[in-house]
């Protein structure tokens, strides 16, 4: 949302999107998520920018290898800097700027690890994008969105493991119009 609320272009087009492809007779629900290509990269572009987990838990080599040209060998414990390959200039395209739509081409490759990997790799990444495309398609639809008079968002890093903000994110939400009517009308 703080990427969203910085980005308004990006909210008005995932907004776009979801009245187009839902309208405003209904609620968004799981099944809309596949017509919602432009939902998902601001989802990706977000794990992108702002990993939940930045540093990758340890993992251990179970045999000598090269990464890299660097000798590995059996039994070092890795630490896979995710946050840093999310923005490294050799393999992205302005990385620091906030570009869901560089997603959007599915044929390229794209070098991130939001999940981890190998047979450590989170099990529960089906699950996770599933409920943050349906919870932020919500969000988008149905409430109009703003930081409240004069306030800026501060998008600085605070400390910790998980990429937390350094002020957490308070924003002002109203019902649009059409929700309204909608909820009263199933009253
Ligand atoms: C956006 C949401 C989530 C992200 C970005 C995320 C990311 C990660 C990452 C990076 C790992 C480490 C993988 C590795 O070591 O290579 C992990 C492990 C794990 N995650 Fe998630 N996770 C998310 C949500 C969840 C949820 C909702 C659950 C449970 C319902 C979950 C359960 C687990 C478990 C059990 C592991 C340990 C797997 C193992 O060590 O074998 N995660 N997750």
């Amino acid at each position: 949302m703080a990427l969203l609320l910085t980005h308004p272009e990006a909210l008005q087009r995932a907004r776009d999107e979801i009245d187009a492809n839902v309208g405003t007779g209904r609620l968004v629900d799981e099944s809309d998520m596949a017509n919602l290509p432009y939902l998902q990269c601001v989802l990706k572009e977000s794990l992108r920018l702002c990993p939940v987990g930045p540093l990758i838990p340890a993992h251990e080599a179970m045999e000598d290898c090269t990464v890299g040209g660097f000798r590995v060998p059996r039994g070092t414990m890795i630490l896979v800097n995710s946050w840093a390959i999310n923005r490294d200039a050799d393999l992205w395209d302005s990385p620091t700027e906030f570009m869901p739509e560089r997603f959007l081409d599915t044929a390229k490759p794209t070098p991130m690890m939001p999940f981890g990997f190998g047979r450590r790799r989170c099990p529960a990444e089906g699950l996770a994008m599933r409920l943050l495309g349906l919870t932020l398609a919500t969000l988008v639809q149905c409430l109009e969105w703003d930081a409240g008079e004069g306030r800026a968002i501060d998008m600085a890093e605070g400390a910790g493991l998980s990429m937390p903000m350094a002020t957490p994110l308070a924003l002002v939400c109203r019902p649009r119009e059409f929700l309204k009517g909608l909820l009263s009308a199933s009253t």
